[in-house]
């Protein structure tokens, strides 16, 4: 990029002065790639480098958006051969009234192309309309990033950012070819790392996750068991989900039918029922089938991908047979979910897994920079994933469901780390869509009764929040 970056700057598309943003900030670098355009070698040579950043993104279409990316997109069609969709800025008063034009289908995958990215606002607006029609964008190439918290807010939409360069090795670029002062440098990224952009308006946000009703997600799905269990939330009208900690058979059996009707999800830790067998297994799907819920097994795998798919697929749990999700640690790196994958595949069943994003227990070691790299690789397998366990929002696809554990209406935690809120707090303020219940119901002396209890809360707290969505969702 280093010639590339000397050139823009002596046509004039990277600046140095006082420029007024549209914040009304006044910002010492201004850049303008707009100009490009009347410099076609130039031109070039940006196209080249951001069909080499494309790296494994896969995808049927490319979409620039408005306007300077344009031509960048257009090029980079006609080069590579990759067909085009054109998204406007307004919709036409006339004709077709069509925002996007190009002929796709749903399902259709495309890359996004951006030249400068600053809050990261305009690029979602583009990824919102194109998911809103089908559409499936996971990635976006960037020529450059100004470093003011654009990339976490496309992270935080579950979109993959690929960056050709950045705000600071522009600085280092011009620096080190004398053509701007170390003062200039340091004032300059001082400037950019002390106001990063706001985040995105309701805009953008009015389509998340959050303020969606569950029967509209159904459409946002590719896991199948996403697609089902939100059917069945909906269906049922509840976003219990009743974790089965308990350790014979017998008990696990009972629980089930007490809690079955209230229930959108049983979490399971087979490995802690003593008697377990196939029966045990057989009777629960069983049990799932007449009261309408799925399994999840918690078994939080985390080992490398080939291990995990035996853990999986084999020994005395069988767990691919007969759990519909399962939980999976991202640690050990995309491989597992791979594995995962291909052993469903293999089992031929509809199966999906949830990610442990974060944890609820005190003092884990779960950070945001973890949390973010899982969305990521949840937007490789966004076939495969069903959705996160989670303490916070995490994404706002709205085909991703998250669940909650650490839910109680009694107390605050345990003695061994474990941190309760109550229902209302993680849906409303968390952004949880199932909470997962434990002791709270299975420790009662009435589970079918408590679990009610739950399912009501859960159920008015996510129709509150529904009520706080901005008017015009
Ligand atoms: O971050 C996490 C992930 C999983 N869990 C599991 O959920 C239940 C919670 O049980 P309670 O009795 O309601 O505390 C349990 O099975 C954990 O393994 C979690 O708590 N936190």
């Amino acid at each position: 990029m280093e010639s590339i970056i000397n050139e823009l700057h002596s046509i004039g598309a990277i600046k140095f002065g006082e420029f007024v943003l549209k914040s009304g900030l006044v910002s010492p670098i201004y850049f303008d790639l707009r100009g490009v355009i009347s410099y076609p070698k130039l031109m070039n040579q940006l196209v080249e480098q951001v069909w080499c950043k494309k790296e494994e993104a896969k995808f049927d279409y490319i979409c620039g958006v408005p306007y300077t990316a344009l031509p960048l997109a257009s090029v980079l069609s006609v080069q590579h051969n990759v067909p085009m969709l054109l998204k406007r800025k307004e919709a036409k008063d006339y004709g077709t009234k069509k925002m996007v034009e190009g002929i796709f289908q749903p399902g259709n995958k495309c890359l996004v192309v951006e030249d400068v990215i600053t809050s990261g606002n305009s690029v979602l607006e583009t990824v919102k309309l194109l998911r809103d029609l089908g559409l499936e964008v996971e990635d976006v190439i960037l020529v450059l990033d100004r470093e003011q918290g654009g990339i976490d807010n496309l992270l935080n939409h579950g979109v993959r950012p690929h960056v050709l360069t950045s705000a600071s090795e522009v600085l280092n670029v011009l620096n080190k070819a004398g053509k701007i002062s170390d003062d200039v440098v340091r004032r300059t990224l001082d400037f950019l790392h002390k106001n990063p952009e706001p985040i995105p308006p309701p805009a953008v946000m009015e389509h998340s996750r959050r303020f969606m009703p569950f029967s509209k997600r159904v459409n946002h799905c590719v896991n199948p068991v996403a697609k089902k269990l939100l059917e069945i939330i909906e269906e049922k009208k509840t976003n219990l989900c009743v974790s089965a900690d308990v350790t014979t058979t017998k008990e696990l059996l009972e629980l089930a039918e007490k809690v079955g009707p209230e229930i959108c999800v049983l979490k399971t830790h087979m490995d802690i029922i003593k008697d377990f067998s196939g029966e045990t297994a057989c009777m629960l799907v069983g049990l799932a089938m007449k009261h309408n819920f799925l399994l999840l097994e918690d078994r939080k795998f985390a080992d490398i991908g080939n291990t995990v798919k035996m853990q999986y697929t084999s020994g005395k749990f069988f767990i691919s047979s007969w759990a519909d999700l399962v939980t999976v640690h991202t640690i050990s790196g995309p491989g597992v979910l791979q594995a995962l994958k291909e052993a469903a595949f293999d089992a031929n069943k509809p199966r999906g897994c949830v990610i442990i994003g974060e944890l609820s227990s005190a003092g884990n070691l779960i950070t945001a920079d973890y949390s973010s790299a899982s969305m990521v690789l949840a937007a490789e397998h966004f076939d495969f994933v069903s959705g996160f366990v989670s303490q916070n929002s995490l994404s706002s696809r709205p085909g991703l469901i998250h669940f909650t554990p650490g839910v109680s209406l009694g107390c605050n935690g345990d003695n061994l780390g474990q941190q309760y809120s109550d229902p209302d707090h993680v849906v409303t303020q968390r952004g949880s869509d199932v909470i997962i219940v434990g002791r709270g119901i299975i420790m009662d002396a009435n589970p079918g009764e408590a679990a009610r209890k739950y399912k009501e809360a859960a159920w008015a707290a996510y129709e509150k929040r529904l009520l706080a969505a901005v008017p015009n969702k």
